[in-house]
């Protein structure tokens, strides 16, 4: 039997404003370890809401998860980021680096976060990843310059800086034309053929049909048997 590196079980979630609304309708499922997993659903179904608080991001839940066999749920916000920071990169349709800082020294961030003092180290751990997405040659500029699909990249290497035990993508390619969303999803894919665990929401059906498991959503709820037998 397979080992499941991810476990929700019937996590509703609610938002208040401007009126009190179930977005999430106790939502089970579980990930095996080296899956590659897409949520699909139509905009406002509920998918990036179920990922972010699958990525431990968001904390105001019912429900648990328990995620490389740590329970998360209830985790002080402290342990809380340190566990992010150690076991899940993520990857956002909006990539989040920051501009005035280099390629690298994006990349070299959630690792100096936890607290290592060995800067060679990680500097050059830092410039494998880039080299894995084929961005060493842009290590040294500043990532505000790279293309969209530039950072993508960088961010996608950022992501990968821990050797997270899952990687968590929203919308990886929504924000890009169809040749760049294509090399992010053939590096999505290499990542995943590489034992990686991956987890993309995406609107994106060719991209959905690459991975090994297609999550359907409708209105909050799964639609599939989310639990492996
Ligand atoms: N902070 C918030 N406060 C109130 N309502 C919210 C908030 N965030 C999301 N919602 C609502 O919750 C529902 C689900 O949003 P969510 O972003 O999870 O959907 P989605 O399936 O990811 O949509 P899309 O495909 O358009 O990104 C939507 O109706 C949205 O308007």
């Amino acid at each position: 039997m397979q080992e499941a590196i991810l476990k929700a079980e019937k996590l509703s979630k609610y938002f208040y404003e401007p009126s009190r609304f179930q977005v999430l309708h106790e939502v089970s499922l579980s990930i095996q370890k080296g899956e590659f997993v897409s949520i699909m659903g139509k905009s406002g179904c509920g998918k990036s809401t179920l990922l972010y608080l699958l990525s431990t991001l968001d904390t105001d839940y019912e429900g648990t998860i328990d995620i490389h066999g740590v329970k998360v749920t209830g985790l002080p916000e402290k342990n809380l980021a340190r566990f992010r920071n150690e076991h899940i990169g993520f990857v956002f349709q909006f990539h989040f680096l920051l501009p005035e800082f280099t390629a690298l020294q994006n990349v070299m961030l959630p690792a100096l976060k936890l607290g290592r003092l060995d800067t060679p180290a990680i500097e050059a751990h830092a410039m494998e990843k880039l080299r894995q997405m084929e961005m060493h040659e842009h290590a040294h500029k500043l990532s505000g310059k790279l293309s969209g699909g530039q950072q993508q990249r960088v961010a996608i290497a950022r992501a990968l800086i821990n050797d997270p035990d899952i990687i968590m993508a929203d919308e990886p390619t929504g924000n890009l034309d169809s040749t760049n969303a294509a090399i992010i999803s053939n590096i999505l894919q290499e990542l995943a053929r590489q034992d990686n665990t991956i987890i993309i929401v995406t609107h994106d059906r060719d991209f959905a049909n690459r991975t090994d498991r297609i999550i359907e959503m409708v209105d909050g709820r799964l639609q599939e048997p989310a639990v492996h037998p």
